[in-house]
């Protein structure tokens, strides 16, 4: 079966830009002075650095930072420059000011402030590094003068987040805080995630009516009443519902040819052999297609728990680092039976589920077409890279309003 890249993640989010109120000659205002010089910490595949990139941003990244030599493989694979493979723990100021970087990134472990973790914050040792770097910035001679902090949900109410916000005080930073998803820029994908925007005085927002807040809605980045400027978690509000329709559907997103070409009662008469077959080949290498699709032993005792979208749906959940070892709370799952037969269907089995790929999970976090794994790399592997990842669609937007108009 022929593979189909889909670039329409991309236009999607040129739309979105193309809505926007901010122009972009002003994110590029500075091009003709010195790039930004930032430090990518915990770089795993290179997220925040397609994020600089999407958001055309006059930056270079003069060092990252990563322990994992798997995302290390992958981040040298596609940028030609391998990530420091260290403890970020072991770094020191004098380290730091060497790089004598105006900006650091920041993605930190977040199983310390998950709701499956024990939530032990700032006493979990996955917090240590974090702790340590915040730390070091009074102590080095050039402290950076703007900072980003990416991590989920829950970050916000640790006793980490009131650790960062003390020091970012201290040391003269002012802040804006979000809540955000891709669902609010476009994209099928419910991702809410945490973020922290700083920038040290006298460096300052477009927006300060927004300092020492935190906003569930992108509005400050567009300054605008776009339709797309929902609050995810205005549900009650319809402004869900709202959301939904300015996204595409999730096959604007797929790479794998679908069904929905097919004569609907052929499709329908054959999803019971072609569940066996998938039964018995699945994780084969007789087909690589097979090892997308969900056994059937596997649909028949989780399905009740099981997030299943259809190509034509407008929404899928969360791609999780646990994504195909595990099919309750890690992802949806895609029924490649078109969703008009979806009521024909008694048994769960009979929608063919299959996971989606890497690939379409790095479309759903807006990665450029041209991102692309090693092969050695190993399928999980590959799931859990991503997983660990973030969405490009929301991080670049906040690069653009966090680094507009400010000279480095
Ligand atoms: C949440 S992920 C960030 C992923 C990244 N933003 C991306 O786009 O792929 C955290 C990353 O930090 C790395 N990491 C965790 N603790 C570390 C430490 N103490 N020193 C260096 N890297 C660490 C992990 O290997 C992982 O790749």
């Amino acid at each position: 079966m022929p593979f189909r890249v889909n670039k329409l993640g991309n236009d999607a989010f040129q739309a979105y830009w193309k809505s926007t109120k901010m122009k972009s000659s002003e994110g590029l205002k500075n091009e003709e002075e010195k790039p930004w010089r930032v430090l990518e910490f915990y770089s795993g595949i290179g997220g925040m650095r397609y994020s600089l990139i999407k958001g055309a941003l006059n930056a270079t990244v003069v060092e990252a930072f990563d322990i994992n030599d798997v995302a290390n493989d992958v981040y040298e694979h596609n940028f030609g420059h391998r990530p420091y493979q260290g403890n970020i723990q072991t770094l020191n100021a004098a380290d730091l000011d060497g790089y004598d970087a105006g900006a650091w990134l920041m993605s930190p472990p977040c199983q310390p402030y998950t709701r499956q973790g024990l939530q032990k914050g700032s006493g979990d040792a996955r917090a240590f590094s974090f702790l340590k770097i915040l730390e070091l910035i009074p102590q080095t001679s050039r402290p950076p003068r703007i900072l980003f902090v990416e991590n989920v949900v829950g970050f916000e109410k640790s006793d980490t987040h009131t650790k960062l916000i003390e020091i970012l005080r201290e040391n003269q930073f002012v802040t804006q805080e979000f809540i955000l998803s891709p669902l609010q820029f476009g994209v099928p994908y419910s991702r809410p995630r945490y973020f922290c925007l700083a920038k040290r005085k006298p460096l300052s927002f477009q927006n300060p009516q927004f300092n020492d807040e935190l906003l569930w809605a992108p509005s400050p980045l567009l300054g605008s009443d776009d339709c797309m400027v929902t609050n995810e978690g205005e549900q009650s509000h319809g402004g869900c519902d709202k959301l939904l329709q300015v996204c595409q559907p999730i096959e604007n997103y797929l790479e794998l040819e679908k069904f929905r070409d097919e004569d609907l009662d052929s499709c329908i008469a054959n999803v019971s052999e072609t569940s066996e077959e998938i039964e018995e080949g699945n994780g084969s290498v007789n087909s690589p297609l097979n090892q997308f699709f969900v056994p059937s032993s596997l649909v028949e005792r989780w399905g009740s728990a099981m997030d299943i979208v259809f190509p034509e749906s407008k929404r899928c959940c969360c791609f999780t680092k646990s994504y195909y070892r595990y099919v309750k709370g890690t992802g949806s799952l895609l029924a490649t039976v078109p969703g008009k037969v979806k009521d024909k269907i008694s048994k769960g089995e009979d929608l063919r589920l299959r996971y989606f790929t890497p690939r379409e999970v790095a479309n759903l976090h807006s990665f450029p077409d041209d991102f692309q794994f090693p092969h050695h790399v190993s399928l999980r592997q590959r799931y859990a890279l991503l997983g660990n990842s973030l969405s490009v669609g929301v991080v670049a937007p906040l690069f653009r309003y966090l680094f507009t108009n400010q000279s480095c």
